[in-house]
């Protein structure tokens, strides 16, 4: 290949290496022994490959609906080709009367069947016959075809490469027992077969061979990450349940615990006991009872005579925390403060010096916490709610202050997704809470449009009259923060003229007031000062009011699910019915109404989890974005997710039994990590 077209497979595909061209997977086989008649389409006809002569090109149309339009005709019938874009050069590319080969995806316009922009090849029959292989067909850009490299081409430049090279240089990476016990190919094989399978089997066994490979390499990595973190952070040892974490079960723990929290407390203490740092993800869903698992935790620090801090990411919730903590413990002795920015001057300082004194046993706290200024005598426990707003950098920070690693037990809001916390948080150890306490009762969630609207506030002022609240939340989208805050007021003269004071008290909370005027009103509503909260989404996590039992959503339509999800978790957490109403537009797009129906259909965060990730695909997950984790080049960690389950097994055994990868049989494996992309694991642990 030329320099000119080598610069271009560079610059626009990044195909710099033989690697890379191997790498660059075809997009789909073409079987030209497999053609459809046109006769065959019909009103679920989704792709098809068909083939005819074409006829009557035309172009119709002007500026932005000029189109050219050919038919297409087979001995059974006629179809509409239709092209809106590079109309010349399939003007002059394609000529009436000769036979083409077609493939695209059917739409239907006033019930005739179309295609637009197809692919297409004129149909010579020994291309059919002469070839024992399927047809790559590979992604390109405009620029290549312009110079002539077009899928076609890089079929043909892949096909030179692999007949230079032979399975040497693409030597086998997985053991053999592995390869043997899953009946996979060989590397080899598998990259030529996912260029030129001979059938769609071969092609199959291809992909499968390749994803697996994906899974099952960061899958050991990420196991070799979690095995040095066990065999070199060493962690303060909780070795005793002693004073205060028994008085405290005994006599002033309010409830029973459930299942769910007696088994994350038992593995929190395992972890906790061995000397080796934790580091565990705590997911349960919405009012599961995080808070006092944490509490529990921190207790059993104290009596092995060790400091624990909780950090939250807003002002609010560090000191509802605070609150909350201090009125559970207000009968122990033992020593709480709240640290953050707004802490003011002689408080800090008091509080700054019973930390390094070591008199104080817990502090909760903001980003505070982890300031310069902040040293702790002997710090064993961070517990970290909602590890979204934390970067890993911020968490470093926090480790830093100590002189051995503390544990760190990391919170989140809302349940993740099996896979991707397998994926994404796989160097983590993780505790599912899937269980709610006894009592709640189920949210009623409904969908209601905007006409609706007088009903629904009078569904309010009744519950209101019967001595409950309600949250009455409004969007907000970063991009237009002016428009945001005008809707948002126009919302609150609406809500006041439909509940007009004295008999009435509105709180208001939303990011532009300052933290005092903002905590006072949210003071005057959990004090049940005021009957209606009406606010952006500042509220939406971790705020705890039992006797709010309505919430409505305003645009509801402009939230993702788990945001929905965490929003409505501000209900039904006393003893009443509670009710979520989810107001919309009149019309909603397919992906809106969907998220709408999952809402109204289940309470379950871990099935909103599931749901939400597959409707916004892993690249979109908040915080997962840059992990790199998720960057697979075949495999997806949701259409695959069978596959993930199975490496992440294999790589489970394969490191139970040689976590240093010794074997003779896992040594290829060793070297391919050593040389190729998980240097930095391997060179840290040997
Ligand atoms: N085992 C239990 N039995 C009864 N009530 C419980 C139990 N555990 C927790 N609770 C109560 O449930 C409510 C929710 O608990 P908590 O605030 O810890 O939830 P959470 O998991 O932090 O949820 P969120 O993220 O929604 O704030 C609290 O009022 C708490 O007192």
């Amino acid at each position: 290949m030329g320099p000119l077209k080598a610069d271009l497979l560079k610059k626009e595909l990044s195909i710099f290496t033989f690697s890379d061209l191997l790498e660059h997977f075809p997009n789909r086989h073409v079987d030209k022994t497999s053609i459809s008649a046109i006769t065959d389409i019909h009103a679920g006809t989704d792709f098809i490959q068909t083939a005819g002569i074409i006829d009557n090109i035309v172009i119709l149309g002007e500026k932005r609906s000029k189109r050219l339009v050919a038919q297409l005709r087979d001995r059974t019938g006629t179809i509409e080709l239709c092209w809106f874009q590079g109309i010349h050069w399939i003007e002059k590319n394609i000529h009436a009367g000769k036979l083409y080969l077609v493939f695209g995806k059917v739409a239907f316009f006033n019930g005739k069947a179309q295609i637009t922009h197809p692919e297409i090849e004129p149909w010579v029959a020994e291309t059919a016959e002469g070839k024992n292989f399927l047809e790559p067909v590979y992604p390109t850009t405009e620029k290549l075809k312009a110079k002539g490299l077009n899928g076609k081409q890089i079929g043909k430049l892949t096909m030179a490469l692999i007949e230079m090279i032979s399975p040497k240089d693409i030597p086998e990476n997985l053991p053999n027992h592995i390869l043997e016990n899953l009946i996979l190919l060989s590397r080899w094989e598998a990259y030529c077969f996912i260029h030129f399978p001979k059938n769609q089997l071969e092609y199959d066994k291809a992909l499968y061979r390749l994803k697996f490979e994906e899974f099952f390499v960061a899958q050991v990595k990420l196991g070799l990450t979690r095995l040095r973190r066990h065999k070199h952070s060493k962690g303060a040892i909780f070795e005793k349940v002693g004073e205060y974490f028994n008085t405290f079960y005994t006599k002033y723990l309010p409830f029973e615990l459930t299942g769910a929290q007696k088994r994350v407390l038992k593995e929190i203490r395992t972890d906790t006991g061995r000397g080796i740092q934790m580091n565990r993800l705590l997911q349960g869903d919405v009012g599961s009872g995080k808070t006092i698992v944490a509490l529990l935790t921190m207790l059993l620090a104290a009596d092995n005579g060790y400091q624990s801090c909780l950090m939250a990411p807003t002002e609010i919730l560090a000191t509802q925390h605070f609150l909350g903590l201090s009125e559970l413990l207000k009968d122990m002795p033992v020593n709480i403060r709240l640290l953050t920015g707004n802490t003011k001057t002689a408080a800090r300082r008091e509080i700054l010096s019973q930390l390094a004194e070591g008199s104080l046993h817990m502090v909760t706290g903001t980003h505070a916490l982890i300031e310069d200024p902040v040293v702790f005598k002997n710090l064993g426990l961070s517990i970290i709610d909602e590890q979204h707003r934390f970067g890993v950098a911020q968490r470093a920070k926090l480790w830093a202050k100590a002189a051995i690693h503390p544990h760190v037990l990391v919170m989140t809001a809302t349940p993740i997704p099996r896979t991707l916390a397998m994926t994404a948080y796989g160097d983590l150890d993780y505790s599912v809470m899937d269980e709610l306490p006894p009592g709640r009762k189920p949210i009623t969630t409904v969908h209601r449009n905007e006409m609706y609207r007088v009903k629904v506030m009078d569904f309010i002022r009744s519950e209101i009259d019967h001595g409950r609240q309600a949250y009455i939340i409004f969007p907000l989208i970063e991009e237009s923060e002016k428009l945001d805050y005008e809707n948002l007021m126009d919302g609150y003269e609406h809500v006041k003229a439909f509940f007009p004071e004295p008999k009435y008290w509105i709180s208001m909370v939303h990011g532009r007031q300052p933290a005092d005027i903002k905590e006072t009103n949210m003071k005057r509503f959990v004090k049940g000062d005021t009957q209606i909260m009406v606010s952006t989404t500042v509220i939406e996590v971790g705020v705890n009011v039992p006797n709010a039992s309505i919430m409505v959503i305003e645009n509801a339509e402009k939230f993702g699910l788990s945001q929905l999800h965490q929003l409505r978790g501000r209900v039904g957490r006393g003893s009443d019915k509670s009710y979520c109403i989810l107001l919309t537009g009149t019309k909603l797009n397919n992906d809106a109404r969907e998220r709408i129906k999952t809402m109204c259909s289940t309470n379950d965060g871990f099935k909103i989890a599931e749901k939400d990730l597959e409707l916004r695909g892993p690249g979109d997950i908040e915080g997962t974005r840059q992990s790199g984790a998720l960057n697979f080049k075949l495999a997806n960690i949701i259409s695959d997710k069978e596959i993930l389950e199975k490496a992440k097994k294999e790589a489970e055994m394969l490191l139970s039994k040689d976590e240093e990868l010794s074997s003779a049989e896992n040594l290829i494996l060793k070297n391919y990590l050593l040389h190729k992309k998980g240097k930095t694991v391997w060179s840290k642990i040997s």
